[in-house]
């Protein structure tokens, strides 16, 4: 077992040491946004403020009642909120640097989260090939860009961790939050539901900044580790999606932040932008889970079209 102290010391080199990368990427972004905006992508404050069809069509309480949800939501998210600790968050990025794990196309990835059901998911029973077409669908018909259809269409494409040897699905999928410092009411289930994490018990880290400068900027906090952040590396350095995009991927699951309104306290000015991003994304994540599945035959020849425009013909996984 790891001392505390020492803990919050590997945190803050490693965190210093995750600032310097994020630099680096965002040079990068800077030169794959100017080369992908031609045509096609044009961001400005107008495009985040386009309400989606869904604001008319659906009764949106309906959807992420976790007080009524099922047994299987609750114990999984008890499991989550339990075993995400710091040191296991630094403990993953490391891993997961170091190896690849497969290599197939955008296309195979989605066909292997068919038979996944994601047990943290109060509002979808259906295969996650199902969900992803649901998504990119769904903004089509809104006529929103090709970078956002692709966007929508690979979002979830980390659940294959699930193949990757996870320990079940509590460091897969779920809600994110920021390890390393308190955890906010906003989280599903409260604070309470952390009880007995490791790092809930140890008050250095349970302070509002933990071990983070306040607004030193999300770029530089580490979210709990699962689909998002994996897929988010990924994208970052094998795709020519936009900024905007990488951070729809980073932030979807980040509930506590995107519509709860919490970490303001770590926010700097870039990540009020993100925000509007993530917003704009997020109608079309979950309302779509109550549309009628898509056949997904019919639609395959236009989404490998759109998938060749942004990656290489095999991902590095
Ligand atoms: O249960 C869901 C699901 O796992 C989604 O993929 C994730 O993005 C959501 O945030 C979560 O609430
Ligand atoms: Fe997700
Ligand atoms: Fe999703």
């Amino acid at each position: 077992m790891v001392h505390a102290p020492e803990v919050t010391t590997f945190a803050k080199d490693r965190a210093a040491k995750l600032d310097r990368i994020s630099d680096e990427v965002d040079e990068v972004n800077v030169l794959k946004l100017k080369a992908s905006k031609g045509e096609d992508v044009n961001i400005d404050d107008k495009f985040w403020e386009e309400q989606s069809k869904f604001d008319s069509e659906k009764d949106k309480t309906t959807f992420r009642q976790y007080e009524d949800a099922c047994d299987r939501v609750k114990s999984f998210y008890l499991e989550q909120h339990t075993k995400q600790t710091l040191a296991y968050n630094l403990k993953m990025r490391e891993e997961f640097r170091k190896t690849v794990r497969a290599r197939m196309s955008i296309w195979e990835a989605m066909e292997l989260l068919e038979t996944l059901v994601d047990e943290s998911d109060p509002d979808t029973s259906v295969g996650q090939i199902q969900h992803l077409l649901q998504t990119a669908e769904s903004m089509r018909r809104d006529g929103k860009p090709e970078w956002m259809q692709v966007t929508g269409l690979i979002h979830d494409l980390g659940k294959l961790l699930c193949f990757f040897g996870a320990d079940g699905q509590w460091d897969v999928v779920g809600d994110t939050f920021v390890v390393g410092c308190k955890f906010p009411e906003a989280i599903v289930y409260g604070s309470e539901s952390f009880k007995a994490n490791p790092d809930y018990n140890n008050p250095e880290l349970m302070t509002e900044n933990g071990i983070y400068e306040p607004h030193c900027g999300l770029d530089n906090v580490m979210l709990s580790w699962g689909h998002d952040e994996y897929l988010y590396d990924i994208c970052k350095r094998q795709s020519t999606l936009p900024k905007e995009a990488l951070s729809m991927i980073r932030y979807h699951s980040f509930y506590p932040w995107h519509r709860e309104e919490a970490y303001q306290h770590l926010m700097n000015e870039d990540d009020k932008v993100q925000l509007k991003a993530v917003r704009a994304f997020n109608p079309y994540d979950l309302y779509s889970k109550s549309d009628a599945p898509p056949v997904v035959d019919e639609l395959r020849p236009y989404y490998e079209g759109l998938i060749k425009k942004f990656f290489p013909p095999e991902i590095e996984w």
